[in-house]
């Protein structure tokens, strides 16, 4: 019985529905915090795990019916498996790389059967993995300014939302800066959730200059001695020129206040967007310097294989992935975890 294809414990911590974007309401001209405090949430069910997340991927359902379909050990499992992981959004070179590394090792028969050419797999996958296995922990600088950007509707703002709500259930004072002037909703939708979980967020309205919002955020972090800023900023595309200028701009008169802010510059990546998330990474990271990533939406229709991608590319931290839209759905990013989740369950263990 081979002891790594054991699924995670079962994680049981409570969790909350996000909260639903409000409708746009008249800007203030002045800055405003909402720190309506509320009960405790009511707790929410267990969650699943990662590989119950994760199975609906073309990885995983792809990889699942390659070796039930082909349980013999071949040269053709492993054509079938290169088109698999190339299919998954892995990446040609990565997916050619590994493939020709397991037929090596099987020619000089290094593999008793297809179930040892899976764990060579799970063990190369893990490899690829864990060096973008780097934790956020937002300790260092207080106010520990976290910029969270990328393009539209991504899911920053729920990120934001979670990571919040991550840490302040950690016992950190958290300050939240609504950013996203631009999107008729998103300046309601932070401060409805900021109200709902008693964190207090800065905004001024659609339209307001996002540096003066981000900017005022700090300077109120600072005063009132908060851990954690999360700024959320407008979502965007390299085309728009205006608002990309905006990036640096921000980054600029954060650095007003605090020549090593913003602490962390953290893009979201849709999971979903395959290999074009390989672009968006190289815009931002040019405009902004990138310095951590989470990637969403790995739940839904999700290739899976974009991580590895990701991971080859830029070898940038994978600090979280979102694995649903719970406010406790968002994860540190596992290595272990995470490959698991892709990897048919052989055993019946998972
Ligand atoms: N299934 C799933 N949905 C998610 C996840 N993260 C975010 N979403 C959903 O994605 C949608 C967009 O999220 P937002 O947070 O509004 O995206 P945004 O990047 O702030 O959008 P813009 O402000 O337009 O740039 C929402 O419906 C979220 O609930 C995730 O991990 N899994």
């Amino acid at each position: 019985m081979l002891k790594f294809w054991k699924k995670k414990p079962a994680e049981g911590e409570a969790g909350q529905p996000e909260a639903s974007p409000a409708p746009a309401a008249q800007a203030p001209a002045t800055p405003q915090t909402s720190t309506a405090a509320t009960p405790a949430a009511p707790p929410a069910p267990a969650k699943r795990g990662w590989r119950e997340r994760l199975s609906g991927s073309a990885f995983a359902r792809g990889l699942s019916a390659l070796f039930t379909r082909h349980p013999k050990l071949d040269d053709e499992l492993l054509d079938e498996l290169e088109t698999t992981l190339i299919g998954a959004d892995v990446g040609v070179e990565t997916s050619s790389a590994l493939v020709e590394d397991l037929r090596r090792r099987m020619h000089k028969r290094e593999f008793a059967d297809a179930d040892a050419l899976l764990a060579a797999l799970r063990q190369a996958l893990v490899a690829r993995l864990a060096p973008v296995q780097q934790p956020l922990r937002p300790d260092g600088a207080k106010p520990f300014v976290v910029l969270v950007v990328g393009i539209n509707g991504v899911g920053k703002t729920t990120t934001i939302g979670k990571l919040a709500r991550r840490w302040r259930d950690e016992g950190r004072e958290v300050l939240l800066a609504a950013g996203d002037t631009f999107r008729a909703a998103a300046v309601e939708q932070l401060k409805t959730w900021g109200e709902r979980n008693g964190v207090p967020v800065i905004a001024q309205g659609q339209g307001a200059d996002a540096a003066s919002v981000i900017f005022d955020a700090l300077q109120a972090a600072r005063s009132r001695g908060a851990d954690v800023l999360i700024a959320d900023t407008a979502g965007r595309l390299h085309t728009q020129g205006g608002l990309m200028d905006e990036l640096s701009k921000i980054a600029r008169v954060l650095k007003k206040l605090d020549p090593d802010a913003p602490h962390e510059v953290l893009m979201v990546i849709d999971g979903t967007t395959g290999q074009n998330a390989l672009s968006q990474v190289r815009q931002f990271r040019q405009l902004v310097g990138v310095t951590g990533l989470v990637v969403t939406k790995l739940d839904g229709t999700a290739k899976g294989g974009v991580v590895f991608a990701l991971a080859r590319e830029f070898g940038l931290p994978i600090r979280f992935v979102g694995l649903g839209e719970q406010a406790t759905d968002l994860q540190p990013f596992d290595a272990e975890a995470y490959v698991d989740g892709l990897l048919p369950d052989r055993l019946g263990q998972g």
